[in-house]
């Protein structure tokens, strides 16, 4: 994503505070007050522009939704949207999404969305997967004893990858597809991110998974 940190995007996010937290520290076990009514909390970790959660939202009024993003750019196109749709169960977060232990109280999230993670590909940049054990670690942490995590991506090996890293942490796999957008009944309520139409518009295969701790 070649978003870039942009004053524009300062400015915006400043004018809606009531929408967005930028100093998430103090919000552990607090994020229920964020929202006009108290229901199950789900997280969806890199957002980039937001359709994904965004459309969430607005198909799911029953549910709260957190968008994270680390870049301020993301997060005011993120916000762009919330301000068009103003969704009473829909907050942004702009924050590193590695360290969600000190952002989020033990069992306070119901299920977390990771879509179309970065690969990092070299080996030495392993650590930084958002499937790596120290992440798996965190999501254990903050999410609800029957939580899940659902995990899409384009790149095969970034799936095995995860696939691996959550076997050995003894996750259990509840869905799993290699093709998602030819699995009927995956795909029936399947919401495309920005990069899930932009890769499979280019052929591309979408990998699925649904795991729980
Ligand atoms: C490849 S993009 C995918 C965006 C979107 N999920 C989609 O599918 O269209 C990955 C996004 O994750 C964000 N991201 C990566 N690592 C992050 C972290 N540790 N905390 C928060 N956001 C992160 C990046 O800024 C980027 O916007």
């Amino acid at each position: 994503m070649r978003l870039r940190n942009k004053p524009w995007a300062k400015d915006m996010i400043n004018d809606n505070l009531d929408l967005i937290s930028v100093q998430p520290e103090n919000m552990q076990g607090k994020w229920q007050d964020r929202f006009e009514k108290k229901q199950p909390l789900y997280l969806e970790l890199g957002s980039g522009k937001g359709a994904f959660i965004t459309e969430l939202a607005k198909r799911n009024p029953q549910n709260n939704y957190i968008a994270m993003e680390v870049q301020e750019g993301a997060i005011a196109l993120i916000l762009k949207k919330q301000v068009e749709n103003k969704l009473p169960n829909l907050q942004l977060l702009l924050a590193n999404g590695s360290n969600l232990s000190d952002l989020f109280a033990e069992n306070e999230i119901k299920g977390l969305y990771l879509n179309f993670s970065d690969p990092w590909p070299k080996t030495r940049h392993v650590k930084r997967r958002l499937t790596y054990k120290s992440f798996l670690e965190q999501y254990k942490y903050v999410l609800e004893d029957d939580g899940n995590i659902e995990f899409k991506t384009d790149n095969q090996g970034l799936f095995e990858y995860s696939l691996v890293s959550m076997n050995n942490f003894g996750m259990k796999f509840d869905e799993l597809s290699l093709d998602l957008h030819n699995d009927e009944a995956l795909n029936e309520n399947n919401i495309q991110t920005e990069y899930e139409e932009k890769f499979s518009k280019k052929g591309f295969r979408i990998n699925y998974l649904k795991a729980s701790f």
